[in-house]
């Protein structure tokens, strides 16, 4: 098992947004996080990666490594793809451009690694946070509305890369307010006011 949640309960500002959610998270999953705008999934994304410490009951156990990739942008607007990719908050580096330009080729990106991303599109710039699915080896992935601003094929193109990375031994937990592919057999997990998927 590499993550599992146990009996959770969140307030925020005053309002219980769930109550006794508990999963788990193994190799080959791929988990589809669904609620309405304010369930608090980016809450639970976010405990769920170590983020956020305190402020619920219940209790996570992480057995890996997880890659986060939260719902607003990381990438920093004077910073080209390249230079942006060459390093994540978690510790992870990535000097090699070689690599970071193989990454870019497979979100498309190829030929804007040296623009600066404030000169890319909203879509280009989510592709640049992206491009980490194909640069870390963290087995745990949690993503937290990955499909924003991304056109059709390159949703389809990353829910290959979901099926790719769980065929491997790993795991995906992501948010969205969209459909994923039947090919895909994510498991839902639905938060609203409280249960167990
Ligand atoms: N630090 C905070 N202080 C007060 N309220 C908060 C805080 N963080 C989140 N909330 C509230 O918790 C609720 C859940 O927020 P969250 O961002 O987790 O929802 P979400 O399910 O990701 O929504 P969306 O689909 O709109 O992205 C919201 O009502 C939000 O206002």
């Amino acid at each position: 098992m590499l993550l599992e949640a146990v009996d959770l309960g969140i307030e925020r500002g005053g309002r219980d947004l769930f109550s006794g959610l508990s999963f788990s998270l193994s190799a080959g999953d791929i988990v589809h996080l669904r609620g309405e705008n304010g369930a608090g999934k980016t809450t639970l994304l976010r405990i769920l990666a170590g983020l956020s410490r305190y402020g619920f009951e219940g209790h996570v156990s992480r057995e890996t490594a997880c890659l986060y990739l939260g719902h607003h942008s990381a990438v920093k607007g004077l910073l080209s793809p390249r230079e942006n990719l060459r390093w994540h908050p978690s510790g992870e580096a990535f000097p090699d451009d070689t690599v970071i330009d193989e990454a870019l080729t497979e979100v498309g990106l190829y030929g804007y690694e040296d623009v600066p991303a404030a000169q890319l599109s909203a879509g280009q710039q989510r592709r640049v946070d992206l491009a980490r699915l194909y640069l870390s080896d963290k087995p745990l992935w949690l993503l937290d509305e990955p499909f924003t601003a991304i056109d059709v094929a390159g949703v389809a193109r990353l829910q290959q890369r979901f099926l790719e990375h769980a065929s491997r031994g790993g795991a995906v937990l992501l948010s969205s307010h969209q459909a994923l592919d039947a090919e895909v057999k994510a498991r839902v997990l639905e938060i609203s006011g409280g249960g167990t998927p």
